[in-house]
């Protein structure tokens, strides 16, 4: 399922984020495509090996470990060191349909991750460019997304997507994936819904209401016969 993570950096998280990034350097998005998406990527990427696009990651990965929504939708177990790539409409760039690589290595090619989930932080205001919709289908049809700087979109990552091309400006984003420890998308579905329900009902009737105690517990023990940690 596709889940919104609204504000899943801060004003200042941004403004740092932001800053590092446009002043690493780019390189063709290619060097990291696998054999069929290099046919379908247009678009310039942050060298990994860039010590401002690691700064930039580390933040990201410390806002989204805080970031309770992130966590009870990935329930994640690995994710991914945060890649940066950008789509400039003066060299008419975009991402053809493709479905990203079921498995993927770091790029020091020391170890690897199963993709379960693959995620898009914006980093541009929406406003300061046309196009870039991050364009998913599932079994309800196309989803175009395109949120506000600091958003971040998951999805699943063996969903067919697209980058529409970007026709004003620049669209400035980071992606990366994760390896859940609840590899099946339909059971982390249940389970985050789940977890929304219990949330609610805490609110109102209070923590300690022998509803939510047993609700609570079915969680647990669901994710208990799920989890793979
Ligand atoms: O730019 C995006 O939002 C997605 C990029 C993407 O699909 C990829 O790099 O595989
Ligand atoms: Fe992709």
């Amino acid at each position: 399922m596709l889940v919104a993570v609204p504000a899943a950096l801060s004003g200042n998280e941004l403004a740092e984020v932001r800053r590092l990034v446009l002043s690493g350097a780019w390189e063709d998005g290619r060097a990291t495509a696998g054999k069929q998406s290099e046919l379908a990527k247009r678009n310039l990427q942050l060298k990994a090996e860039c010590p401002d696009a690691q700064a930039a990651g580390e933040i990201i990965l410390a806002a989204l470990a805080n970031n309770g929504l992130f966590m009870s939708a990935a329930l994640p177990k690995r994710v991914f060191p945060p890649f940066f790539n950008r789509y400039d409409a003066d060299s008419g760039h975009g991402f053809d349909n493709h479905v990203d690589n079921a498995i993927r290595y770091l790029p020091d090619r020391s170890d690897r991750i199963r993709t379960d989930l693959s995620a898009t932080l914006f980093l541009s205001d929406p406003d300061s460019y046309d196009g870039g919709e991050l364009v998913i289908e599932d079994t309800y049809g196309e989803h175009a997304v395109k949120l506000s700087a600091g958003d971040l979109v998951l999805y699943p990552s063996a969903s067919l997507h697209r980058v529409e091309p970007v026709t004003r400006g620049s669209r400035v984003a980071s992606f990366f994936w994760i390896q859940s420890m609840v590899r099946d998308d339909g059971q982390r579905t249940l389970l985050l819904e789940m977890d929304a329900a219990i949330r609610t009902l805490a609110t109102n009737l209070g923590d300690k209401d022998p509803a939510i105690v047993s609700l609570t517990g079915t969680y647990h023990n669901l994710l208990r016969r799920w989890a793979d940690c």
